[in-house]
């Protein structure tokens, strides 16, 4: 793995009370350590996921709508603030990798397009085909198994909103062999408990008073969704009948 540790520069933050430092999360980071080349973060909607890693892309010179280093195009996407005030820690430090932010992936698909039409064979990372002419699901999935390769880092925003079950197994069969034949490091904000059971991967928690480590059957993704599973009928009667 690459990045080691991500650091919140707490002194130079200018307002507290300001997104994005009022994000209770994100405003008592101090350093927070990478200890596995997979590493999830997990948590409410609007807990600060997606802000972080966002800062973090940003930080690596990606596209902070997605993208790798080479991906520069015009999006509606903010620049990341917090990116100027965390530090990355890397050991070795890499440059290759990519940000995907599944909300803001059509755009990417029409850069990569665009690129094609000026002439690049862009299409060749992506299996040969337009990623607009593919399902949503499938052009994810293109994008996993083609473009990723080589020492990188790959930091994914909720790479599972495409995926059925089944290609979400896909999926981790392709983290899987990435993470052990090439190395890469992931860091991936997700929902999804089937992602989430990825053996001996770090689950970062950002809903408790500071982002903590827990264990995958301590995640709510997990206890609710085997809950759900294991009383579907007297779940469903209670939540609907009260
Ligand atoms: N550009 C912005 N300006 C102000 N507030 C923002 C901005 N972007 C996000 N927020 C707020 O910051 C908080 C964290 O948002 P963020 O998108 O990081 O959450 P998240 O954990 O990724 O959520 P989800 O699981 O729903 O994707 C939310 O309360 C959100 O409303």
């Amino acid at each position: 793995m690459f990045l080691k540790r991500i650091s919140l520069l707490q002194d130079q933050v200018p307002n507290y009370n300001q997104y994005p430092f009022n994000i209770p999360a994100i405003q008592v980071i101090d350093q927070l350590d990478l200890a596995s080349p997979v590493t999830f973060f997990v948590g409410e909607n609007g807990s600060g996921k997606s802000t972080l890693l966002e800062a973090v892309a940003d930080k690596c010179g990606f596209n902070s709508a997605g993208g790798g280093r080479n991906n520069t195009y015009e999006t509606h996407a903010a620049e990341s603030v917090l990116a100027d005030y965390i530090r990355l820690s890397w050991m070795p430090k890499v440059s290759n990798g990519f940000f995907m932010r599944a909300e803001s992936f059509y755009h990417f698909a029409t850069h990569i397009d665009e690129l094609q039409k000026e002439g690049a064979d862009a299409y060749r990372s992506y299996g040969g085909q337009s990623l607009h002419e593919q399902s949503h699901g499938e052009s994810f999935l293109s994008l996993f198994m083609n473009r990723f390769n080589g020492q990188a880092i790959y930091l994914l925003d909720e790479p599972e909103a495409a995926l059925s079950p089944q290609r979400q197994l896909t999926f981790l069969r392709i983290l899987h062999e990435l993470v052990q034949q090439e190395e890469c490091q992931f860091i991936i904000a997700t929902h999804s408990p089937i992602l989430l059971g990825y053996p001996d991967a770090q689950i970062l928690s950002f809903d408790g008073e500071a982002i903590e480590e827990i264990s995958y059957e301590e995640t709510d993704h997990y206890k609710i969704t085997k809950y759900f599973l294991d009383h579907r009928e007297k779940f469903l009667k209670e939540l609907l009948e009260d």
